[in-house]
């Protein structure tokens, strides 16, 4: 890289809008989306999608809710070709959607593309041409009349080949590629002269596509452009304007917002981002960001998991774990703050359908996509104890008291520590099996058995066999509860000095089957206090076996 002063490089040029609308604008209705998924996704896979993919990502496409595909360039190669006719001849387009192809304004591809089409019952004609000074002087070698002259004799030709497809409605698109790298009052003077040409109506509207070919500036650049067109274009009332953003600044989705708000009432993207180079604009993301913000963005995402399969297969492309809403962590927390909200956020949440979602740290509920909740908290060194809370509690129904979660968050601790890598759900719940569930002694319960004094009070006495250290005894007590006459009994016989600090208990599971779940807080004579826990078929026997878990852990 260069250092100091670059010289390989140069600032953008700004815009002169000084009096500009769209900071103090916000998105409140979605766009016309049309997906380029097939035709500028597909251009930049090293391996092109045959025909039965792009038939596959067509109806997924369809299936999402996107009225405007834009299926090829069919002009291009035999594959764009065969796929648009087996579209039309096999009536794969159902009656809302329109299928859109591209073609540069060149005499024999927009021939072939028309050529293509015979037969569909309604296609938006994609024309363009590159408009930048780079382009114009690298690529074409001509001047800006010359580069308007290849617009106009191509927006002529397709306007007189609409005759020749008397079944179709053909609604006519221009592109002046490479847009955001034009001078904008260029940009516009050839577009007007491709509307001159077609002449559109506001019932017949021409739709102009300003490219973001390649992303050169900042977004709020791109919104001056988009502004700048709109505010100055004769006649705007027949005409929608698209953005088509890339992604090369990584900030394509910033640059379709705000050229939203910039008055652009289309956005043409892929999706995850498929496209050239970096990619086009994410329209799932897009789209998303609309819902996240309480508009319905007349997409489905619901089962956005499937949407990936199909897309991941068919391209051959892989979504990042980071994309937004779509990669696989991009709703997990590993770090113990984060877990800590998000459980907090979670057990507060209103449950009812439709409630407002509040949970720290997740801007949209994963279930709205069609995720669990199973990954929003995954275990290592870096996670904290309301995350080992939360994994027990929603992977296997274990409540364990708030003042629990300190010590077993310690024990997770210290195995994600000594293991240096991630604690899987079951290797959670395996320790804490390990360590409050399997302790055989030196505290071993043989029997146990416990009935109501008649005295009325609710006293009770129980009588316990017990191993200890191999060797049988027999304690016996009376309390006011079963676990006080047995934490009675094991005091008053010298096996332990030590009392109850708290105790809860849950059932697990439901019906004849369910199970019960105690934990135990006992403080030891040396003021040590720790946790004992116990699963068993009824609540009396799981409380004493507790008490003999926590026991059984101190001595
Ligand atoms: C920004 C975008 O994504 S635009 C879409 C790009 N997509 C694709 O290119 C995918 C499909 N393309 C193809 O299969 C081929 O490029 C074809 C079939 C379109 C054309 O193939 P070919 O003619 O063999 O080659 P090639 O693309 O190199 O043609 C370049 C010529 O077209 C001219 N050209 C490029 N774009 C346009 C345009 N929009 N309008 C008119 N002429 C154009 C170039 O100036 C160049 O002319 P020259 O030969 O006089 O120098
Ligand atoms: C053809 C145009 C719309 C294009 O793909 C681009 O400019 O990126």
């Amino acid at each position: 890289m260069q250092k100091g002063r670059i010289t390989r490089y140069q600032p953008f040029p700004l815009i002169d809008l000084p009096d500009r609308q769209w900071p103090s604008r916000s998105i409140v209705a979605p766009p016309i989306w049309c997906s380029v998924d097939l035709r500028d996704g597909n251009q930049a896979l090293p391996i092109p999608m045959s025909v039965e993919e792009k038939l596959e990502m067509f109806d997924v496409l369809v299936g999402i809710g996107f009225k405007e595909i834009e299926i090829g360039f069919p002009s291009a190669s035999q594959i764009e070709f065969d796929f648009t006719r087996r579209l039309i001849e096999e009536q794969r387009i159902p009656d809302d959607v329109v299928v859109q192809v591209l073609v540069q304004a060149r005499e024999e591809l927009i021939y072939r593309t028309f050529e293509a089409l015979r037969g569909a019952k309604k296609a938006i004609v994609h024309l363009y041409n590159s408009t930048s000074p780079i382009q114009r002087r690298i690529v074409f070698g001509m001047d800006k009349p010359e580069i308007l002259g290849i617009a106009v004799r191509g927006a002529k030709l397709v306007k007189e080949l609409v005759h020749s497809l008397p079944e179709t409605q053909v609604i006519f698109q221009y592109s002046p590629e490479s847009f955001s790298a034009t001078e904008v009052d260029f940009a516009l003077e050839i577009c007007e002269a491709v509307v001159d040409v077609w002449q559109p109506t506001p019932d017949n509207k021409i739709i102009l596509n300003l490219p973001d070919t390649v992303q050169y500036a900042t977004p709020n650049v791109h919104a001056d452009q988009i502004e700048w067109f709109c505010r100055h274009m004769r006649n705007r009332e027949n005409a929608i304007i698209s953005v088509h953003t890339h992604n090369d600044r990584g900030t394509g989705v910033a640059a379709t917002e705000l050229g939203l708000m910039a008055g652009a009432e289309r956005v043409e993207g892929t999706l995850f981002g498929n496209g050239e180079r970096t990619g086009n604009v994410d329209i799932v993301t897009v789209a998303l960001n609309m819902y996240m913000q309480g508009i319905d963005p007349g997409l489905d995402f619901s089962n956005l998991a499937a949407i990936r399969a199909v897309y991941e297969r068919c391209t051959r492309m892989e979504v990042p774990v980071r994309q937004p809403y779509a990669g696989e962590l991009v709703f997990t927390a590993f770090s113990g703050s984060h877990q800590d909200a998000i459980k907090k956020g979670m057990d507060a949440q209103d449950p009812t359908p439709g409630a407002l979602w509040e949970v720290p740290y997740l801007p949209i509920d994963p279930r709205d996509l069609g995720r669990s909740y199973e990954a929003i908290i995954r275990i290592n060194s870096q996670s904290g104890k309301g995350g080992v809370a939360y994994v027990l509690e929603s992977e296997f129904g274990l409540h364990l008291p708030k003042t629990m979660h300190v010590e077993f968050g310690k024990v997770i601790k210290a195995l994600a520590d000594a293991r240096g890598n991630e604690l899987s759900s079951a290797q959670i719940h395996e320790a804490f099996a390990q360590e409050y569930l399997e302790q055989e002694g030196p505290l071993k319960l043989e029997s146990f058995h416990s009935e109501d004094l008649a005295d009325g009070d609710g006293s009770v006495a129980c009588v316990a066999r017990l191993r200890i250290d191999g060797v049988l005894r027999e304690v016996r007590a009376q309390g006011n509860g079963p676990i006080d006459a047995f934490v009675r009994a094991l005091n008053q016989e010298d096996i332990a000095a030590f009392k109850v600090l708290s105790y809860a208990e849950h059932s697990l599971g439901q019906g004849a089957e369910a199970q019960a779940a105690a934990y135990i807080q006992i403080q030891m004579e040396s003021e040590k206090s720790l946790f004992g826990a116990a699963i068993e078929t009824n609540i009396e026997l799981a409380s004493v076996k507790a008490v003999l878990s926590a026991l059984n852990r101190v001595l």
